[in-house]
């Protein structure tokens, strides 16, 4: 039987996510802000178009995805786990609240569901999760984009994004301060954290870099099981250059490992 979700938020991830998806998961229902400027944009949907999370929860989902940002997180992210249903985050960086963090852990787990993190734009996530069993010591994780790629952000306040000849460190902190302060741009820095050492422990450096060749995502971290030097180029996605084009097909990839008979 094909699996029904529900997209919260038809921005560049939704639209990937609805596009990349097999015929065997059936997008029963898109919640976004604004139906008619939607409804423009993507005449052909215009009937998955919702406007709450009711309408959503009605057409009945095995797992809604957000991809809408922190403030979906919380305006829908408890109650969908309290309706019983399955979550799939994009916006991992909201997590970085403690407080929500709690609010979400407390709903999965009344309801017996799970809340679910994808690797997102990043690689490596198993080995960080596995190397905590091996002593893990220390978390890097360094994300290097084109200054457009900041536009907007915090980094805005620190230098003049347009002005730059060369690359610039505008930010070194803990993940849960890069995530809190870049609530677009440092979702991966919250996945590195979960995965690792933690929010406080995990190290994170952000540079807006003119010569960048693309989203680049960097881990070095050692363990006494052995360490890891890792660095991903992602492309930008057409639609938001914050956001890397794999971060779409992560989504599917953990949306069809849900009940796979083969999980890897
Ligand atoms: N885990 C990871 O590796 C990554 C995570 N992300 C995160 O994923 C999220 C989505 O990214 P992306 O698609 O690139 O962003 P976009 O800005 O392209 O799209 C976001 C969409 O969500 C909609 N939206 C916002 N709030 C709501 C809401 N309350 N209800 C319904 N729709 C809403 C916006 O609609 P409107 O037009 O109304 O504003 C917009 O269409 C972001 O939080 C981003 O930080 C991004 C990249 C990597
Ligand atoms: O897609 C990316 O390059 C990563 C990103 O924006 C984030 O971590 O929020």
């Amino acid at each position: 039987m094909a699996q029904r979700i529900v997209l919260i938020g038809y921005g560049a991830i939704g639209q990937a996510v609805r596009r990349l998806l097999p015929s065997t998961v059936e997008v029963v229902a898109v919640l976004v802000r604004d139906r008619a400027h939607a409804a423009a944009q993507a005449p052909d949907m215009a009937d998955l178009l919702v406007t709450s999370l009711a309408e959503a929860l009605a057409r009945r989902p095995d797992l809604v995805v957000e991809c809408a940002g922190h403030q979906a997180v919380d305006a829908f992210g408890a109650e969908v786990l309290g309706a019983g249903i399955d979550l799939l985050l994009s916006s991992v960086g909201s997590l970085a609240d403690a407080t929500r963090e709690q609010r979400l852990l407390d709903a999965a787990r009344r309801a017996g569901r799970q809340l679910m993190l994808p690797a997102g734009a990043i690689g490596g996530i198993d080995w960080l999760a596995a190397a905590r069993g091996a002593g893990l010591q220390r978390v890097l994780y360094r994300s290097r984009k084109p200054p457009a790629a900041w536009a907007g952000s915090a980094a805005e306040a620190a230098c003049d994004l347009g002005a730059l000849t060369g690359a610039f460190t505008f930010f070194h902190g803990t993940a849960r301060e890069a995530a809190l302060k870049f609530p677009r741009n440092a979702n991966v820095a919250a996945t590195v954290a979960l995965a690792g050492l933690g929010f406080e422990a995990t190290e994170v450096q952000m540079l807006a870099d003119p010569a960048a060749e693309g989203n680049v995502h960097e881990i070095e971290a050692s363990s006494s099981g052995g360490s890891i030097a890792l660095r991903i180029v992602g492309q930008p996605d057409p639609r938001n250059p914050r956001t890397s084009v794999m971060t779409a097909h992560s989504l599917v990839r953990s949306i069809l490992s849900r009940g796979a008979s083969l999980v890897i």
